[in-house]
């Protein structure tokens, strides 16, 4: 098939690409020449056919041998056996071919995607992704399963017919091939409009995608807002642009199939002319005669499935051209080239790098939550040092920004909306890298550390709690083994979520639904506080709930949180001051700066930016009673 440019699908045939699609053959290369010689053979049988017919036209028919026409009925029925069990084995092994190679893709890219930093993800929206891993996949196992190896396959077929053809009689074979022209004609015109309204049909698959994915995750704003109606109308339009795509295609089908069938009749007609004639003439056999008719007819079938497979070629080819650019973004935030094992201990107490947790449970498993405290401190210091970081390159959303914090201490982090907080947190987990400067955890740089041990240094408690289908219990362990059922239940005790557990119509058995959607919100809070404490981690990060809870949802959150932070390192954004006011030391950001830092006091002294947000939290309140009922945004 020859290569075609197509500004969007891109090319039919890219030698490069497929190169590399074949490389996923190789661990089965025994099953791909079975399948292989399969066609090989069902090619042979079926080419067979004719001649058999031929020579018991011409051989036994016309000299009445009855044995000679009974063996060759026999031969026949063999090739039509052999036809059967090799187009089996091609069947059943290309199927399990392609099975495998999609298994085996969807696992490099899922592994590929996991690794991938969040950067990445901005950029790249989940629906985008999620075809990669799905849509793209199945059109590559189309290209294994029926493109390429049936194309062969008809490749070999016509090639076949055509040395047969010439052999029997070259001047029925030239008559033949004279409505090949008429042939290419129409397949040309069938190739470019239907790989235009194929574009098409793709375009608006994925539009009508995109809009779901849209409309359903927002069902309730659709609601809220009384935008039914004109959510129905977009849909309609995409709908039915759909629709229209694909009966574009369909019309082309439509004309295309019967036009072959017409040019193969008229060939036929061509041959049953002529070759009659020369029959008569008695320069051309019955039997070569019927033979020809037959061959004519199987002619034309591989033409018109090739014509077809082109669609498919492309669709895989365009398919590939995006996996394979998803495989090879390069993994940007990557652990440094160090041996696992040869890991230093970090800081002067004991460290979580040193054995795996769970390690030092007790003799029954338990590993009571007080010593989980004990052990954390003494570790985790944390120093950022003159760190600038921009999303996009020149917006700075970050500038020099530097702190240290002690094991131990408790930080606040305020500022207005925007001025960088939840983004300094993204580099303290290396979910970005930061741009210049540096942080050090322990006195190493956490770019040295591997990612998995420095994140196993941290929890974080987002405001979003993200829960995963499963059971409640599943995801306070998140599929952490040694964590065990007495500690999940331990940790929800301590950090008062295991009241509302018990409650559960099935306890910690309970599932969960689309992401705790039968959850409150509150309760959201404590199951993932209980999952931070059943992690045990060093360092505590916490980006405070902005939404209203009850106050005595909320007493028990801040009791909670108090367990959550005994004797660790924690890191808190605050919208509410009432929140940080006990802690150590406040950071204020302002516009990506760190403007001011000290305890409360020691801030509202300074009449600064703290003061002022403290006055605007609180202008209108008597502190002390209404502290628990601020919502308002630092
Ligand atoms: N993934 C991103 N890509 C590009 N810009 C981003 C991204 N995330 C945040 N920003 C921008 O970076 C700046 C800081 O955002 P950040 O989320 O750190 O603020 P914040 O202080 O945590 O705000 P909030 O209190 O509203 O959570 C904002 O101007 C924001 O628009």
């Amino acid at each position: 098939m020859s290569a075609h440019d197509d500004e969007i699908l891109g090319k039919a045939y890219d030698s490069r690409l497929m190169r590399r699609l074949m490389g996923y053959l190789r661990p089965y290369k025994v099953r791909a020449a079975f399948a292989l010689v399969a066609i090989v053979a069902g090619v042979a049988f079926s080419l067979a056919q004719p001649v058999l017919v031929k020579r018991a036209i011409d051989q036994y028919i016309a000299s009445g041998d009855l044995a000679g026409v009974g063996t060759v009925a026999l031969l026949y029925l063999g090739t039509l056996v052999g036809a059967f069990v090799a187009e089996f084995v091609q069947t059943t092994t290309l199927q399990m071919l392609g099975q495998r190679i999609m298994y085996d893709m969807r696992r490099q890219v899922f592994d590929h995607l996991q690794r991938l930093d969040l950067a990445y993800y901005d950029r790249n929206p989940v629906g985008r992704l999620m075809t990669r891993v799905t849509s793209d996949v199945d059109a590559i196992n189309d290209l294994f399963t029926s493109g390429v190896v049936s194309v062969f396959g008809d490749v070999l077929s016509l090639l076949g017919i055509i040395v047969v053809l010439v052999s029997l009689d070259w001047r029925l074979a030239l008559l033949t091939f004279c409505v090949l022209p008429l042939i290419l004609m129409v397949t040309q015109w069938f190739r470019r409009n239907v790989r235009e309204s194929y574009r098409e049909v793709r375009t608006w698959v994925a539009r009508l995608n995109a809009f779901l994915q849209e409309n359903l995750t927002g069902m309730s704003t659709v609601q809220l807002f009384r935008r039914e109606e004109r959510a129905f109308a977009d849909f309609d339009h995409v709908n039915s642009e759909h629709r229209d795509a694909n009966l574009r295609s369909i019309y082309y089908y439509a004309v295309f199939y019967p036009a072959i069938e017409l040019i193969g009749a008229l060939s036929t007609a061509l041959i049953v002319w002529f070759g009659g004639g020369w029959v008569l003439t008695g320069t051309l056999t019955i039997g070569t005669l019927v033979a020809f008719i037959q061959y004519a007819q199987r002619f034309f079938r591989p033409i018109s499935d090739m014509s077809e497979k082109f669609n498919l070629l492309q669709a895989a080819m365009a398919s590939s051209e995006r996996l394979f650019g998803l495989l090879d973004t390069p993994v940007i935030i990557t652990d440094p080239s160090l041996a696992l094992g040869a890991e230093p201990a970090l800081g002067p107490g004991p460290s979580a790098f040193e054995k795996p947790r769970g390690a030092d449970s007790t003799a029954d498993g338990r590993r009571p939550m007080a010593d989980n405290a004990k052990r954390s401190r003494g570790a985790g210091r944390l120093v950022v040092e003159d760190v600038s970081f921009a999303y996009t390159p020149g917006v700075e959303v970050l500038k020099h920004v530097s702190f240290t914090v002690e094991p131990g201490q408790r930080i606040g982090i305020v500022g207005a909306t925007g001025s960088g907080k939840s983004t300094l947190i993204n580099l303290l987990l290396r979910f970005y890298d930061v741009g210049s400067g540096r942080i050090l955890l322990d006195g190493r740089d956490i770019r040295e550390l591997p990612l998995a041990q420095l994140r196993s240094h941290f929890a974080l408690v987002l405001q979003d709690v993200y829960l995963f289908s499963g059971t409640i219990a599943g995801n306070i362990r998140l599929g952490r083994p040694d964590i065990d059922d007495s500690r999940v239940h331990e940790a929800a005790e301590a950090v008062h979520a295991a009241a509302f557990i018990r409650d559960l119509p099935h306890g910690y058995d309970t599932p969960v639904a689309e992401r705790g959607a039968t959850l409150s919100v509150g309760q959201k809070q404590l199951l993932s506080f209980a999952r931070a404490l059943a992690f045990d981690p060093q360092i505590l990060v916490l980006d405070e709930a902005t939404s209203s809870v009850d106050t005595e949802t909320e007493m028990l959150i801040r009791d909670a949180l108090h367990v959550l932070m005994e004797g660790r390192t924690t890191i808190a954004i605050a919208h509410r001051l009432s929140t940080i006011q006990d802690m150590d030391q406040i950071l204020v950001l302002h516009r990506g700066e760190l403007r001011e830092a000290g305890t409360h006091q020691e801030l509202l002294a300074l009449r600064g930016i703290y003061h002022r947000l403290y006055q605007l939290q609180y202008q209108s309140h008597a502190p002390a009673a209404t502290l628990q009922h601020s919502h308002g945004d630092a």
